[in-house]
């Protein structure tokens, strides 16, 4: 069995959905998770679920999409042998399998009205019947529910049953499309781009730069961390950034919307991404993340991230990188004189050389 996906974010939002989901996965409320396709919704309800104490049991995922009306009912219910055409034997549902566990009931906008009213009663009174049966049967299960479609639209529509809503609708678990949240695009590139990596470890992929990470995160990502989640698995094939962005749709930006930092390579390389201005505004989480991304790895999830941040080690890394760069900096401008170097950055001649040898520092090879 594959290990699950760690819910990977680190921007305010994910943050108040993990605590959340801290606080709920231990009560088995009914939850409606909602957002866009490719937010991270099966993520979220895959997390409740290996956080509570159910997680022994099963996870049942039924899509109330992609099955017409009988089928998804003799699904979700079971039936007995003989209860229509075709029924040889008898056969259990989902409420059943995921007795004692999760029923993750995706799609939930999409359940025809007419299977809606059972659902209802089975989540009031935990008890069903399977089709072509006069038994009934007690179920405990958790119910999770997940949509991209606006319920409250549809309850006005009489397309959704306002009473099923509220039954759902206990806990509401609403995810940010990813271009609302992009200071978790680095955490979540770092992470897809280590695990894809060592499925394909010919690959000759490099990781972002800076300069792509700032397209990566000002970019709209219309099909969320799915469609991020495809460009690295895409990347792994091509390997050329540039050769993305080229194929990314809807390029809605121009490389000059680009702090200045980075306009010279995105000109080069052409943009496909746009940049808002909060993006790059010194205040924005974005680039405090990528700036915190420099030296701590942020893939790793929730918890582990927490441990693996020490301000002492992100302290002695991020001084170590400016003492590099002014010492650098300074020696190009001096043509490499050592003593005129030492006497601008107000040190020693043996302290220079030292720090020189400490950060691998040489005269360029004429
Ligand atoms: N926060 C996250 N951390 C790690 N991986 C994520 C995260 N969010 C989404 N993904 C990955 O993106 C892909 C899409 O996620 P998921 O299937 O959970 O989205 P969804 O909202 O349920 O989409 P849909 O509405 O289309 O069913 C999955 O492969 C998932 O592993």
């Amino acid at each position: 069995m594959t290990s699950p996906t760690p819910l990977i974010g680190v921007s305010t939002s994910m943050l108040k959905i993990k605590e959340l989901i801290n606080h709920v996965a231990q009560t088995c409320l009914n939850i409606l998770i909602t957002g866009e396709t490719g937010v991270g919704k099966e993520v979220v309800a895959q997390t409740l679920y290996a956080e509570s104490n159910r997680s022994k049991n099963n996870f049942v995922k039924i899509n109330c999409a992609v099955l017409p009306e009988t089928l998804l009912e003799s699904e979700l219910y079971g039936y007995e042998k003989g209860a229509f055409t075709g029924a040889h034997k008898k056969r259990y549902g989902k409420f059943l399998t995921a007795d004692k566990g999760v029923l993750f009931l995706d799609e939930i906008g999409d359940m025809p009205l007419s299977l809606q009213s059972k659902m209802l009663h089975v989540l009031q009174s935990g008890e069903f019947s399977p089709l072509g049966s006069d038994q009934d049967f007690k179920t405990d299960v958790w119910v999770i529910a997940a949509t991209n479609q606006c319920l409250e639209e549809k309850i006005k529509n009489k397309t959704f049953r306002e009473d099923l809503f509220y039954r759902l609708n206990i806990i509401k678990i609403d995810i940010p499309p990813l271009r609302e949240r992009p200071e978790d695009i680095p955490a979540l590139v770092e992470y897809y781009f280590k695990r894809y990596l060592s499925q394909h470890p010919k690959a000759h992929a490099e990781k972002p730069d800076s300069q792509t990470m700032a397209r990566l995160c000002s970019y709209d990502w219309p099909g969320n961390v799915r469609q991020l989640q495809n460009c690295i698995k895409k990347l792994m094939v091509l390997n050329s950034w540039d050769k993305i962005f080229e194929e990314l749709p809807d390029e809605a930006s121009t490389p000059e919307t680009l702090p200045s930092e980075y306009t010279s390579q995105a000109k080069l390389a052409g943009s496909a991404t746009h940049s808002p201005d909060y993006l790059f505004d010194s205040e924005s989480g974005n680039l405090r993340m990528r700036s915190i991304s420099e030296f701590v790895d942020l893939s790793t999830s929730s918890e582990k991230l927490f441990e693996d941040i020490s301000l002492k080690k992100i302290k002695k890394r991020a001084s170590d990188r400016a003492e590099k760069d002014a010492i650098v900096f300074v020696l190009e401008k001096v043509g490499w004189n050592r003593s005129k170097a030492a006497k601008i950055l107000k040190v020693s001649y043996k302290t220079l050389l030292y720090k020189m040898s400490e950060f691998n520092v040489n005269p360029p090879v004429s």
